[in-house]
């Protein structure tokens, strides 16, 4: 099996929502119908989702940028645009999922558990949709929301059965290479691993997982040599294999205090996610000692010498060599009795899970500071000011008089006034800034005409003169700073799309 990678960054970005399209129903010789522009259709998700048939990251390493399909815009005739398609990135059991922070934003154990790593914007309405009775042909309509766009970083704790510890040039490569596949790069150098290795090993009936991981030096819990990544990685082995150098030259090493060591890094270490892995600690997983490198005669004098030691402790011990390849048939035939019993004593799979990334409650509020930048300006914030801010297309001034409107319904206006904000203060909501102009008191409504009417729309399709007066008039004076028009009052328009 190929060389796996552990950790890698990657970023995510949903299809944006379609726009929503403003439409007339036309017909020949007939006045014109009533408004007809379809919605907006909305973005595709990316999903992150177990797949057990995936063991490794690598594919992010190479394609680390993800994109879901945009909605498609609404059209005439009512007809809604199509949402965009789902993006469903494949990851293996047992990826943990954070953001560039460091916080753990899943951990996904369980095939088929799902992860909406990034959310599709919502489509715009089409003006079919914003039609109320006060606002009977609306000449805009909504633009789709963008969809979110993220960056994530995924690790993989090993999901290996069978971790492999030991110091440096102890031979862990050579012996995932003697009974797996794999084929890690060998050296008589430290460190030649950098990154885990994981081999698939066969034993019998059983199957299971290997992996091979940098050397561990004291200190390695205070993330001395690659410690922190390799302690990282063994959090979800089952089994622990201490892999002995017996022919090591090194004048303050031999392999009782080389197991010691060791010990004591893994009893110093705190797994990050001991919370959520549950299980049994490190300290209580079962070991195995194998003794390396016994075709050394050195090697084989000291592997007796100490054996007595390992067996005192209860810990299964294997004198081996991967060079010529003695001893290795029993060592993994004791490996996958080990995975065994570790196996029967896990619960029944969990069914799938779906994890859903936390996000701010949206409680339907907002509020309004000082900006902090500037003299004379306020910044409103909520998740429903922001959205509407979004959806609004600022070139066609009957969309900003909707905003406007939908704003003042919800108290913008009210809580701007009673936060000091005065005439020309600037007012910023999402990224948009704004000149703030109070609308005139209410009341004004019933002597102005209704914003939204199409006037053409009349019954006798013709535009009086003073219809068509008040229209001008009402485009000239009632827009305030959002080009509002003043005291339109109305109490049956979608505020939740
Ligand atoms: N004589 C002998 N040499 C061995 C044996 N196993 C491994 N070696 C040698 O030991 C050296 C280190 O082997 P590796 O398998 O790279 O050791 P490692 O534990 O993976 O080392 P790091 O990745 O640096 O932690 C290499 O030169 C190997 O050829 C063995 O059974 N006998
Ligand atoms: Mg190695």
């Amino acid at each position: 099996m190929s060389r796996f990678v552990d950790r890698v960054t990657i970023s995510v970005a949903a299809g944006d929502g379609g726009n929503g399209v403003a439409s007339v129903h036309r017909e020949k010789f007939k006045p014109l119908g009533g408004p007809n522009g379809g919605n907006g259709g909305r973005g595709g998700d990316v999903r992150l989702v177990v797949d057990p048939g995936v063991h490794t990251l690598l594919d992010f390493h190479y394609r680390p940028n993800a994109r879901a399909e945009n909605g498609k815009r609404g059209e005439g005739n009512h007809r809604n645009g199509a949402q965009g398609e789902d993006l469903v990135l494949p990851v293996p059991d047992g990826t943990v999922v954070l953001s560039t922070d460091g916080e753990v934003l899943a951990d996904m154990v369980g095939a088929g558990t799902t992860f909406v790593a990034a959310a599709g914007g919502r489509g715009g309405l089409g003006n079919a949709a914003l039609a109320s009775k006060a606002r009977r042909a609306p000449g805009f309509a909504l633009l789709g929301e963008p969809g979110d766009q993220l960056e994530l970083v995924l690790e993989l704790k090993s999901v290996a059965d069978v971790g492999l510890l030991g110091f440096p040039s102890a031979g862990k490569s050579s012996l995932i290479s003697v009974l797996s596949a794999a084929k890690p790069k060998i050296a008589d150098y430290p460190f030649t691993t950098l990154m885990p290795n994981l081999g698939v090993v066969t034993a019998g009936e059983t199957v299971f997982t290997v992996a091979d991981v940098p050397g561990l030096i004291p200190g390695a819990s205070q993330g001395r040599g690659l410690g922190l990544d390799f302690l990282r990685h063994i959090e979800r082995c089952a089994v622990l294999v201490h892999v002995v150098d017996c022919a090591t030259l090194e004048p303050d090493r031999d392999p009782i205090s080389d197991v010691d060591a060791l010990e004591a890094e893994l009893a110093e270490y705190t797994p990050a996610l001991a919370a959520e892995v549950g299980g049994p600690d490190l300290a209580s997983r079962p070991r195995i000692v194998v003794l390396n490198k016994v075709d050394v005669p050195e090697a084989r004098e000291l592997a007796e010498l100490v054996r007595a030691d390992m067996d005192e402790r209860g810990w299964p011990v294997f004198e081996v060599s991967t060079a010529s390849r003695e001893g290795l048939r029993e060592l993994s035939f004791a490996m996958a009795r080990e995975v065994e019993a570790y196996r029967e004593t896990l619960p029944e799979p969990e069914p799938a899970r779906v994890v859903v990334r936390p996000t701010a409650v949206d409680d339907g509020g907002f509020t309004v500071e000082e900006d902090p930048e500037l003299d004379d300006a306020f910044v409103v914030r909520g998740t429903k000011p922001e959205r509407w801010v979004r959806q609004t297309d600022f070139n066609n001034s009957e969309a900003v008089g909707f905003l406007a409107d939908r704003l003042a319904k919800l108290g913008v206006e009210d809580a701007l006034a009673r936060r000091g904000a005065e005439p020309g203060s600037q007012v910023t909501i999402g990224d948009m800034t704004f000149d703030w102009e109070p609308s005139t008191p209410a009341g004004m409504a019933s002597v102005m005409g209704r914003r939204g009417e199409d006037m053409r729309l009349e019954e006798d399709d013709r535009v009086r003169a003073h219809e068509r007066k008040q229209a001008k008039r009402d485009r000239r004076t009632s827009l305030d700073e959002f080009g509002r028009h003043v005291g339109d009052a109305e109490d049956d328009e979608e505020d939740d799309r």
